[in-house]
């Protein structure tokens, strides 16, 4: 929580315009995408006889992780897409993964799958992840979309990364030339999104919660991405005035409420525009893993209309 002094901070408007920052509604965006999404995948499924399909594999029962898998499973639901949840006890093998994998991989009913992270640590990560076939790795985690992050070649982005782009781009902020900080530099978020970000021609700097002096990166950026996974991180005087900040922090509080890693009250007064937790980042993550679902499945229509041709010439 903000000590005093920043709390007093947190309850000034905008320093210098004395209003207080957009905020970016995601829930907002993530359902208007989806009315989209609905009408590709209607289209799918009246070209080929079958809806996309998505397959989560979720191991154990870490509670937030069902959370999350139930929360995709039902969006699927709104956006036309069939989806089946795999589920396995955290004692699962590592080459029980690995055949369940190759069985979806052949399946022509599922376009996409997804193994919920975090994985119990007798999984070998690495060896599941690439298991995932390039075609059908809806979460970008396979090294194969990975490493076409850097090169211009990755077939799925990952999906929150993905969805921060998709806001900034729904608000029209320019990413092109612009100096932008990533908090975090986990895989899943702080790497991917730092290098979508330059592949957009941005200037990126990747800091840690644990980077010495973080303030004097953060106060420089245009755009501040914060995934470090720490509860009230990112305070006013780390901000510049009139930054667009994006809270991809998801903090569970005792009382079970979740927070960010930004003091969004203290921040919204200096910041041009910020992402609220919950109701920022989150549901577009969940979004963009519909959009590559649908995606993939537009691809497979690509792929055997070119296969049809070559067989017809
Ligand atoms: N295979 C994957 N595993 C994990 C991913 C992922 O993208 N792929 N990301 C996170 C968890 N995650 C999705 O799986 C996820 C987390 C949170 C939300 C979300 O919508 N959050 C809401 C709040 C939800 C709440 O109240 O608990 C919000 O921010 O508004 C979506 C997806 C790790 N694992």
């Amino acid at each position: 929580m903000p000590s005093g002094k920043i709390a007093r901070w947190a309850s000034l408007s905008h320093p210098r315009t004395g209003t207080l920052a957009k905020i970016i509604d995601g829930q907002k965006l993530a359902r208007a995408l989806r009315v989209d999404l609905l009408k590709r995948a209607d289209a799918i499924a009246a070209r080929r006889g079958t809806p996309p399909g998505l397959a989560v594999i979720l191991v154990g029962d870490d509670a937030a992780s069902a959370v999350y898998v139930r929360n995709k499973i039902r969006a699927c639901e709104t956006a036309g897409i069939h989806s089946t949840c795999l589920r396995f006890p955290s004692t699962v093998g590592n080459d029980e993964l690995l055949t369940t994998i190759t069985e979806l991989n052949e399946d022509a009913a599922i376009d996409g799958i997804l193994v919920q992270l975090p994985l119990p640590p007798h999984i070998l990560l690495d060896q599941v992840l690439e298991a995932i076939s390039v075609e059908k790795d809806v979460d970008g985690f396979h090294l194969y979309n990975v490493g076409g992050l850097v090169t211009g070649n990755t077939i799925f982005s990952p999906c929150t990364p993905y969805g921060v782009v998709k806001l900034l781009e729904s608000e029209n902020i320019a990413i092109e030339g612009q100096n932008v900080v990533v908090v975090g530099a986990s895989n899943i978020v702080g790497k991917p999104m730092a290098l979508m970000l330059m592949a957009r021609d941005a200037t990126v700097a990747i800091c840690h919660a644990k980077t010495r002096d973080l303030a004097q990166f953060t106060i420089l950026a245009d755009i501040l991405v914060v995934a470090a996974g720490v509860p009230g991180l990112i305070i006013p005087q780390m901000v510049k005035t009139g930054a667009v900040v994006i809270d991809v922090g998801i903090n569970r509080l005792p009382d079970g409420r979740i927070t960010g890693d930004v003091d969004f009250e203290g921040v919204s007064a200096k910041a041009s525009c910020i992402t609220p937790v919950p109701g920022g980042v989150g549901p577009m993550t969940v979004t963009m893993l519909l959009e590559n679902t649908i995606a993939s499945a537009e691809r497979g229509l690509a792929r055997s209309g070119r296969l049809l041709e070559n067989m017809d010439s």
